[in-house]
Formats: C-alpha cells, structure tokens, sequence
C-alpha cells in the first residue's frame, strides 16, 4: 500500500489563527498526542520568532517515538550572506533533524514583497537549503505561492523548485498560501512539478475558498506523498486543510497508508482534546469528528438508519470514536421515538407522544439537547416517576443598591415532613438552586453531587421584548454523567425552575436503580 506523509503544522501554522494562543506546555502536550497518533512529522514552530518556540525544540529533543521534529523558517534575507542571515542560524543552533523553509515561488511576491530581483530570489533559495544540508538538516522545501505563481509565470516557479533540489532539499513542498487556488489548479501544478524534479511533493493548502481538504487530497490523487495540514484545520485566516478530515480520507476512501492507522479510531478524541487545549469551541459540524457528524433528526433519515444505518451514514461511527444519535424534535417522526422507546410504548403511544413532540416545540421546547427531560416526560406518562417532593412554594428576591444580593425561599414536602430553605446566589437561578440542594441533600443526599455546569437562555419571540416566552436549557452533571434539560415559559424563573426540577427528578428516577442510568444513559446516547 502507497505511503502518504502526514506533516502537522497545528503548533506553527496553526497558531497563527486570530485567537488561538498556546502556552509551551499546551505544545507539549499537543505534540506528544500528535505522536501518538502517528504523524511523521510536527512542526514546532518558528525558532527565530519567540523564545517560546525556540524552548519548544529544547524540550522535544529525542522525544518522540514516530515523529520528526520539524523547525521552521525562511529562506535567508535578500542581499546578505547566508551564514549572517539570524533566522538560519537559530536553526542550526537548535540541531534540530529537520528544517521546513519557505521560499517565495512567484515573481509578484519577489519583486513586490521581498523587493528583490528574481535571481536573487533563486540564489535566496538554493543557498539557504545547501547550508542546512552541509550541516545534516533535512530541508523540506515549502515552495511558498507556488500555484499563483505558477498560473502567472509558470517557468519561473518551476526554476525555484529546481534551485532547491540544486540545494539539496529532500522533499518540495507546493503550496496554496493564499488558499484561493480550485482542485484543477492544484493538479495543473503538481503534474508540472513532476516535470522538473523526481523528488517527492507534498501539499500546503490554506481553506480560504472551502477546498483546503479538497485540493490537498487533489495533489495527492496527482502524485503529492505528503500533506501539511493541522488538526481541525486551525491556521492563519481560514485555516489549513483539517488533518482530522484529510487523514480519514486518505486511509478509508483512497486506500493509502497514512499515520499510525489503528489510531483512527480515537479521532474524535485527537480532535476534542486539541480544541480544549487550545481553548476553542468545538465545531459541531465538522466531518468525521464534529457532534453532529453522526446525529440524525429528519423523520425519514431516523427510519432508515433504524433498518441500515449505512443510508444515511458514510462510515461506522465507532471507526473514528463516535456514537450515532437520533434526535428527538419537531422533524421526527415515529422511528425517532422508536429508536429510543421501542421498549417502553407501543405503537399508539409512540404516535401519541411524537404529535405531543410536535405540539411541545411549538410551545417553544426543543428536546434534541435535553434529552433528560424528554425521558422524564415518557416515564411520567407511564407513571414511572413517583412524586419524590412536593414543591410548596418558592420565593425569589433580589436587592441591588452598590452590590447584588440574590435570595430564594423554598419550602417542601417529603413524605410527611416539610422543609423551608433559604439559599443565596450570585443571580437568582443560583440561589434557587443553592436553596432546592439544602432542602433535598437532607432526604436525598445524592443531590449534593450534581452540578449546574451550563445554563442557556432564548427568547422565544423577540416581538413582545421583555415579555416574550423563553426557553431554558440546564447542562448538570452528576459524577461523570451528563443530564440536559429545558423549561419554557414567559417567566424567566419559571423556566429555570421547571429545568432545574427535571434535572432533579432525573437524577433521583435514574439513580432508583443503577441499571435504569444505564438504560437511560444508552437510549440517549
Ligand atoms: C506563509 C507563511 O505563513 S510564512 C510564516 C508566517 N509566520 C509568521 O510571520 C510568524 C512568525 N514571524 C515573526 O515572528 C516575525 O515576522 C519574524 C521574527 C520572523 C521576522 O520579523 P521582522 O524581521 O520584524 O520582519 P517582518 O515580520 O516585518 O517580516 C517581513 C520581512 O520578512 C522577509 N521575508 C518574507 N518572506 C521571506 C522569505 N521567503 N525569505 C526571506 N525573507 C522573507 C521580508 O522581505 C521582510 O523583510 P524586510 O523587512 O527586510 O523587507
Ligand atoms: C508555508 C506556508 O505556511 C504557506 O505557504 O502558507
């Protein structure tokens, strides 16, 4: 099986992304995960540019298991002598084993941007390779505009990948730096590339036109054997081709060996762990990865995965660590519920509890991310929920002169005991909150374990303003398990209060008996 090279600038290129910042230790830890997971080789970064990257090569020296450990920088500075140039020589320095330049590959970028002559430009390059090679680096040469300049002057951005194959580079590298170029662009440039040099090629594409994923398996397909990309295609303006979408790809659709391949199957954690290092929201749509890659909602789409999941999934969730979810909304239709109560209704109940779906998310509900509430609704309904405490009253007051003070009163029945609470908060839903826990911890003390962890607010109807319906949704989380939960109503406590109940009753009904969590737990999943 052909071998493609996975290259990871995430930690250089990466980085240059508008609010993405990582400490060295977050690099560390990326780079060791990037590793594990096969990539050939990880890009630390720019020495010359912060002493953050220049550490960053000090600490992974003879680290890694798989990976080489590639340095980044440019050709040398135009008019001076390549051993004055600072950039190169902070390469050498480090010993690092591999070096990434980048050179310019098209005239408008060398006559404009770097104010230099075209042959300067050559010298540039080919000088800057040989003395990182004369000193045993391997050079990969990122041949920087490469597909602009070879659509505007296609001789000379061939001359400069032939000036660094006179240098020495092992490997050259076209990219699409201005990410605008179409998959025949890309194969136009690759089949020219072939022309002049036998050495291998690899593909840098940025996403500024949607086709990042497209265009690097594009040269790939034309006879590139690397990819440089980064995980969730984080990068400078749009991004870079997305690892997590190229990698699959390459493995399961093209037939190439790519990375350490038995890893795929831990993709989605690659992924998530990667954004929460990097302190990024998670993109929900992304392909293979996203939370929603494998999430059902449309009626019909929900009835066919029930017979052959394939007709509406491209692979098996569990080949890249995902779980299928079947969504429970408005667009449902019998099999949505099915799916998840097929046990527990018969066939008139189902169809009367997706027209009570319908007819709640009118009213504003929205089950699909609280699924607690949509199981506590079936089991009440089947009177499997025992009132576990009856809610007497609750009170609300908040007093705001230099600071804020939030104040709730409960007052509740258990049995034949009343209990009267006060709980304080630092906004009201939180003391209400702080009141319901002290109250119930004394009958149910398992309550003193879960936690409000999210807590979102949508108005409903933006036309009657500060009296429109809203709806609240309540993430908790009870030991490691997740319950999700909604209330709506034109009183903002009340909603809160209705999700905050459902969120209680759940933990109570599903801790009754452990397997009835699991149940519940695997229906929602
Ligand atoms: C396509 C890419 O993504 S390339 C990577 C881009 N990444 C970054 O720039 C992040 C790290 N960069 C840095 O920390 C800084 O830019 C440094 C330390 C590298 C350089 O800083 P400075 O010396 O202040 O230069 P500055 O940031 O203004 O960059 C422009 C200089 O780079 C030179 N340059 C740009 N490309 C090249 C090249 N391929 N070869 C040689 N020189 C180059 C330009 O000629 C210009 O030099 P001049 O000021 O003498 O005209
Ligand atoms: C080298 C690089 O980052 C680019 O051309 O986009």
């Amino acid at each position: 099986m052909a071998r493609v090279y996975l290259y990871d600038t995430t930690l250089r290129d990466g980085t240059q992304r508008r609010g993405l910042s990582l400490s060295l230790e977050d690099k560390l830890q990326i780079a060791q995960l990037l590793d594990d997971y096969g990539m050939d080789f990880i890009e630390g970064g720019w020495p010359a540019s912060n002493p953050k990257d220049t550490a960053f090569f000090e600490r992974t020296r003879g680290q890694f298991q798989t990976a080489q450990v590639a340095a980044f920088g440019s050709t040398r500075r135009k008019g001076i002598l390549v051993d004055e140039d600072a950039s190169l020589r902070s390469i050498l320095e480090l010993e690092v084993p591999v070096a990434t330049l980048f050179g310019k590959a098209s005239v408008f970028q060398v006559e404009q941007i770097l104010e230099t002559d075209v042959t300067e430009n050559l010298r540039m390059v080919e000088e800057s390779v040989r003395f990182l090679v004369e000193h045993g680096v391997t050079v990969i040469f990122d041949a920087e505009h490469y597909f602009d300049g070879y659509r505007a002057a296609p001789d000379y951005a061939l001359a400069v990948l032939s000036a660094a194959e006179a240098g020495g580079a092992s490997w050259l590298v076209l990219c699409d730096t201005n990410g605008g170029g179409l998959p025949i662009d890309i194969r136009n440039g690759v089949e020219a590339a072939k022309t002049v040099s036998r050495l291998p090629l690899g593909i840098h594409a940025h996403n500024d036109a949607g086709l990042a994923v497209a265009n690097s398996l594009e040269a790939v397909a034309a006879g590139a054997t690397m990819v440089q990309g980064t995980i969730n295609g984080y990068g400078e303006r749009c991004g870079n081709a997305n690892l997590c979408t190229v990698w699959p790809n390459l493995v399961w659709k093209m037939g190439f060996e790519a990375g350490r391949v038995e890893r795929l199957k831990d993709l989605t954690r690659l992924s998530r762990t990667v954004s929460e290092i990097a302190n990024l929201a998670a993109d929900d749509g992304a392909p293979y990865v996203g939370e929603n890659a494998f999430a059902h909602k449309g009626g019909v789409h929900a009835g066919a995965v029930r017979k052959h999941p394939e007709a509406y999934e491209h692979i098996d969730p569990a080949q890249v660590g995902q779980t299928r979810r079947i969504l429970v909304s408005e667009l449902s239709g019998r099999s949505n519920l099915l799916y998840h109560f097929d046990s527990l209704l018969n066939a008139e109940q189902i169809q009367a509890l997706v027209e009570q779906v319908k007819q709640l998310e009118a009213d504003g509900y929205q089950f699909e991310d609280a699924d607690s509430s949509m199981r506590l609704m079936v089991e009440r309904s089947l009177h499997h929920v025992p009132a576990y405490y009856g809610v007497d009253r609750f009170h609300v007051s908040v007093t705001h002169d230099s600071t804020s003070i939030c104040e709730a009163t409960v007052r509740i029945l258990v049995g034949g005991a009343r209990f009267v609470e006060v709980g304080e908060g630092a906004g009201p839903v939180h003391a209400l909150d702080e009141a319901m826990r002290k109250a119930l911890t004394q009958v149910y003390p398992q309550v003193r374990d879960l936690h409000l962890t999210d807590y979102k607010v949508r108005v409903l109807n933006g036309r009657d303003a500060t009296g429109a319906a809203v709806r609240v949704w309540i993430r908790s989380e009870y030991h490691n398990r997740v319950i999700q939960t909604v209330g709506v109503s034109r009183n903002i406590l009340v909603a809160s209060w209705q999700a905050l109940v459902d969120a209680i009753d759940f933990l109570l009904w599903s801790e009754e008996a452990p397997s009835r969590h699991q149940e519940a737990v695997e229906s929602q999943a």
